[in-house]
């Protein structure tokens, strides 16, 4: 409950409860085998503590995770600055919000505008550097300003191009996610060596990302799907479904599911169409995107601190797992 609602005793009976559970989590973070909890429930517990001992500094004990040097992130990955600041995305969860969306866009940009839908991949985002078409970093979101270098195990997979077919300098965005065969096969290999299943694929692949040993992350068959560039000048495309091209062009692997809409029946059908095919896809999906197709009408849109003004996701309703287990093709 709120934490000025305790006495001193209970804050600090509350904070001896999620020290040991965060020191837990963070060290298992590099355990090879141990699937890794969400980011966002480490996060929120962190936080948690922090708010207890900042209201009741006499709780403060030397040994709190909040008194270590690296502080909130669970390991030494080093840090990465990402120039351009990775954007995540507002979210909605039913036609008419979307459609309020489109209303509130269209009311402050005068010309009418196209939009690109997009799968929404279930993976984890990620920010790969290219100098003369070099790949040289590649890093985790983060909180979009700081990410953690994570190169080396991105190096270890097959879909992401060492050297692009043109010696350009860009920073390409998009999702690293573990296939949903992947996942399965990894699951039955962890139970019968008597180790905790992964959770869902997302979390699989977070897991894998983050390992200290490159060789593990090389055995766990993760692929990527990219989609967005920090800055669009370098390239000849002025439109997000002509990026997409252009990406493949350059040596990525980008989703061709991808379809210009004119107007919001057009993404409403979109929608109806893979809303009902997520179990035959061969990975996991938790909604679609949308984003006003112009690149330079989305700079001049612009971006609220977190998320653009120019994209939405529109979320699926959560998927129970056994559909995901029954739906797969077993070939
Ligand atoms: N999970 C996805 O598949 C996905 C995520 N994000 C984006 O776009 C970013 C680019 C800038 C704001 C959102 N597109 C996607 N397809």
């Amino acid at each position: 409950q709120p934490i000025d609602a305790l006495t001193e005793e209970q804050a600090a009976s509350e904070a001896a409860d999620l020290r040991p559970q965060i020191l837990k989590w963070g060290q298992q973070y590099y355990d090879a085998d141990a699937p890794v909890v969400e980011d966002d429930v480490y996060d929120r517990v962190y936080a948690r503590l922090v708010a207890l001992e900042t209201v009741f500094p006499a709780i403060i004990t030397p040994d709190s995770p909040t008194q270590r040097v690296g502080g909130s992130t669970r390991g030494d990955l080093p840090k990465v600055t990402h120039e351009i600041p990775m954007l995540s995305l507002g979210d909605v969860f039913s036609i008419a919000e979307l459609k309020e969306f489109d209303e509130r866009l269209r009311s402050n940009v005068e010309d009418d505008f196209d939009y690109n839908c997009e799968l929404k991949i279930d993976g984890l985002a990620i920010s790969l550097r290219y100098e003369n078409g070099k790949f040289v970093q590649g890093s985790t979101r983060g909180n979009g300003q700081i990410g953690e270098d994570i190169t080396a195990n991105l190096k270890t997979i097959k879909s992401i191009p060492q050297t692009l077919s043109r010696p350009l300098t860009i920073d390409v965005r998009g999702e690293c996610y573990m296939p949903k065969a992947a996942f399965l096969a990894l699951n039955e290999r962890r139970e019968a060596a008597g180790q905790a299943p992964f959770a869902n694929p997302r979390n699989a692949a977070a897991g894998s990302l983050r390992q200290l040993d490159t060789q593990v992350t090389a055995d766990r068959q993760l692929a990527t799907f990219m989609y967005n560039i920090a800055d669009y000048e370098p390239l000849t495309t002025r439109t997000q479904s002509g990026l997409l091209d252009e990406l493949a062009e350059l040596g990525f692997t980008t989703n061709a599911t991808y379809q210009v809409a004119h107007n919001m029946a057009d993404v409403a059908a979109y929608i109806d169409q893979y809303q009902g095919k997520r179990g035959d896809l061969p990975y996991g999906i938790d909604g679609i995107v949308i984003k006003a197709n112009s690149l330079p009408l989305q700079r001049s849109i612009g971006a609220t601190v977190k998320v653009p003004r120019w994209a939405i996701a529109y979320k699926f309703p959560p998927e129970e797992v056994e559909t995901v287990v029954r739906d797969i093709e077993w070939t």
